[in-house]
């Protein structure tokens, strides 16, 4: 284990009586980027706000570098984190805002405002020192945060769903700013969201949290090729979830292709085709009433294309047929 990493053992969240958080376990590499990922309610960001110290832990530890931080106040983690709404003082300039914690720890105003210009140069925002938040676009509001969480030089930086106030194209390049502001400072980022393909573009590690419990985590590309249950199949998508006498499989959609009736691994009747412009979307219904898709390049589509009510076969790679433990 190398010195700066994060560790939850055994970390429950109650509520009264809902459980938030249900004694989870795990291990961030540092200089990592991690995604949290699950849908509305399992647990995510009341597991980022005990991290950060925003919330109490009800029972288990959160160890970083080795250190128990479970019960020390926030500012005294070596944690920082990024709100969904960035919660800017609006009556501040923006070097202020940046500034604002270097001020309730008592540094003098020329040393802590040559830190916050090294921020905001950072995030590439020098020309903006001088304007008060209003004056400011939502991209440009959220670089503020970005610099006001970073100025306190943490070790794990902790994002709770950073980019969801943004529209979809600054979504996509600031999503692009802060992977490269992670490499660079070389620090941990841990970021929730509830968008699988946010957290298939950032993260190098992703872990999948349902029902308060972390259901799978692991590599990003592991965790999208090899679901382990029908939940994370579904919820990162992408996949077909096939009942086979064997077992219950996960299929990827684009690993499935279209051949002769007597030919594929299984028969099926073509109930729907799609064109989506780089590939055609093909549903087929198997044996036991169930609907498979696949995904077949534009061209290959076209050189023999089905049409609904074609008998056909459906073939995939053993190797893309990952079995589900539930
Ligand atoms: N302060 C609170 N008091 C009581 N219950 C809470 C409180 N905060 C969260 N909960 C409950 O704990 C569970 C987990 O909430 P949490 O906010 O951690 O989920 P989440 O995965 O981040 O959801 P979302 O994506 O909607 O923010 C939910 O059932 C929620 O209703």
């Amino acid at each position: 284990m190398s010195k700066q990493d994060l560790e939850l053992v055994s970390v429950s969240k109650r509520y009264g009586r809902t459980t938030a958080v249900d004694a989870i376990n795990y291990h961030f590499k540092s200089e990592s980027y991690t995604c949290l990922l699950g849908p509305s309610g399992c647990g995510k960001s009341s597991t980022l706000r005990m991290i950060a110290g925003h919330e109490s832990v009800s029972d288990g530890a959160i160890l970083l570098a080795g250190r128990n931080i479970s019960n020390l106040p926030p500012a005294q983690r070596g944690t920082a984190m990024m709100f969904q709404n960035y919660a800017l003082f609006p009556h501040l300039s923006v070097l202020d805002n940046v500034a604002f914690s270097l001020k309730m720890k008592g540094v003098d105003t020329v040393k802590r405002h040559a830190q916050a210009r090294e921020m905001l140069d950072l995030v590439d925002l020098t020309d903006l020192a001088e304007r008060l938040p209003d004056q400011l676009s939502g991209g440009q509001q959220q670089r503020v945060a970005l610099a006001r969480a970073l100025i306190t030089r943490p070790q794990v930086l902790l994002l709770d769903e950073p980019l969801s106030a943004l529209d979809p194209f600054l979504r996509v390049r600031m999503r692009a700013e802060l992977r490269k502001l992670q490499k660079e400072l070389g620090i941990s980022f841990i970021h929730v969201t509830h968008g699988q393909d946010e957290a298939l573009a950032l993260a190098d590690e992703i872990i999948v949290m349902n029902n308060a419990v972390i259901e799978q985590a692991g590599p990003a590309r592991d965790v999208f090729n090899s679901p382990k249950t029908q939940f994370v199949a579904q919820f990162m998508g992408g996949h077909n979830v096939i009942a086979l006498p064997a077992g219950h499989f996960a299929v990827r959609a684009d690993a499935v292709s279209v051949t002769e009736p007597s030919k594929g691994a299984v028969e099926g009747q073509v109930i729907a085709v799609e064109y989506q412009g780089t590939h055609v979307s093909l549903s087929a219904r198997i044996a036991g009433d169930q609907e498979v898709l696949a995904l077949i390049p534009d061209s290959k589509f076209y050189n023999n294309p089905h049409h609904p009510g074609d008998r056909i076969g459906l073939h995939w790679d053993a190797n893309n047929q990952h079995e589900l433990t539930a």
